[in-house]
């Protein structure tokens, strides 16, 4: 188990900044994710950690102690990245063995450990077969063997499930995350599926062009998100511009929008009067009849039935659109005038125009 502290690291790649300032932490046995669009120096960051690339400038220490200077080999990690590349001469058995070789471990021990760790990633009785008759998934779960094998105290993980359909990607994303509770391993993990994110993680960093735009937990990044960017990134979502009235204690603020005026719970440093956009997710948002106590009215404009549930579209007076899923059998028709009720506690104001 280890603490990971990385401060404000740099990298460029000739006259491209690849890393602006990248400050992340892990605590003793957390899961961390690095989540982001292709090019916005997630995999950079991993392989920094890893040691494969020299930062230009920051800090990056293991419990409390700097690793700038330890080569890739000497810093303790498991690393298993997308391209598993597995040795094809060698079997199963083998592959996952071969870094207790190295380090000259005895064979009775090789063995053991060998054999533990196949039964910990489901692989039990494939020790003889070449990695050419394996699945993908198997595959996969051979390099993950291969890295646990040596009980490393930091595991690096870069989109580890790229390679695999989507029901697999499932499979070995909770194999992987109930291994690394089960032992304890500090981890980091890249990805750019939000939902293989919030699933996993214990702390969240969404990256943006080489910075970290906001580093919290899956709720917090979901529910509280400091600006439209790590919003529109984390799950569907609706924007509405509104005007700030008044804050109305700490964290909130009385807000107009839609024809309505609400109290929200907003980003703390947003002022009063600032140009701001309220966020609704989807699911804190329902239909009701007119009449009711709604907090918005509007017409249904789109309607697509999804079998578990029925996708709607509400246009509001003010030219605003609401998306939002109701009941599969619940009564929605083009045109049809309808009420929102929104749960309050679940809508966030952010400062406007920060895509
Ligand atoms: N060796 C290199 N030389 C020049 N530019 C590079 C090099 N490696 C990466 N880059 C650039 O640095 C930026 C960050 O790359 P990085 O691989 O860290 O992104 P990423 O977020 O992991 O993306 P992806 O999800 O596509 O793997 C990208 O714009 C990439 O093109």
């Amino acid at each position: 188990m280890a603490t990971v502290d990385v401060k404000n690291l740099c990298k460029r790649y000739d006259d491209f900044v690849a890393l602006d300032g990248v400050s992340i932490a892990a605590r003793s046995g957390e899961l961390v994710t690095l989540l982001g669009p292709s090019g916005c120096g997630k995999s950079t960051t991993l392989r920094c950690l890893a040691g494969f690339l020299e930062p230009d400038g920051g800090e990056m220490a293991v419990d409390g102690q700097s690793i700038l200077a330890t080569p890739s080999n000497r810093r303790g990690f498991g690393v298993v990245f997308q391209n598993y590349a597995l040795f094809p001469h060698m079997t199963v058995a083998e592959n996952i063995g071969y870094g207790l070789r190295l380090r000259k471990c005895s064979g009775s021990e090789i063995t053991t450990r060998v054999h533990d760790v196949m039964s910990l990633v489901k692989l039990t009785g494939l020790e003889h077969r070449m990695p050419r008759e394996i699945s993908g998934g198997q595959q996969q779960r051979v390099a993950l063997a291969r890295a646990l094998v040596l009980k490393p105290k930091l595991l690096l993980l870069d989109e580890p499930l790229a390679n695999l359909d989507a029901r697999l990607r499932d499979e070995v994303r909770w194999l992987i995350r109930d291994l690394q509770q089960q032992s304890g391993i500090t981890a980091f993990y890249v990805t750019h599926d939000q939902s293989e994110a919030m699933a996993i993680s214990d702390m969240v960093a969404v990256m943006k062009k080489g910075r970290v735009a906001q580093f919290a937990t899956p709720r917090e990044i979901y529910q509280k998100p400091v600006e439209r960017y790590v919003a529109d990134f984390t799950g569907e979502a609706n924007f509405l511009s509104c005007r700030s009235l008044e804050a109305c204690g700490e964290g909130r603020m009385r807000i107009s929008v839609g024809g309505a005026e609400l109290d929200v719970d907003c980003v703390p440093s947003l002022e009063p009067g600032e140009a701001a956009e309220l966020l609704l997710r989807p699911e804190s948002l329902q239909l009701a009849t007119l009449g009711e106590d709604v907090t918005f009215r509007g017409r249904i404009v789109k309607s697509a039935f999804l079998g578990a549930s029925q996708h709607c579209e509400i246009a509001l007076a003010d030219g605003g659109v609401l998306k939002l899923t109701t009941a599969p059998n619940a009564p929605v028709r083009i045109g049809d005038e309808v009420g929102i009720v929104v749960d309050r506690s679940h809508a966030w104001l952010m400062p406007e125009g920060t895509k």
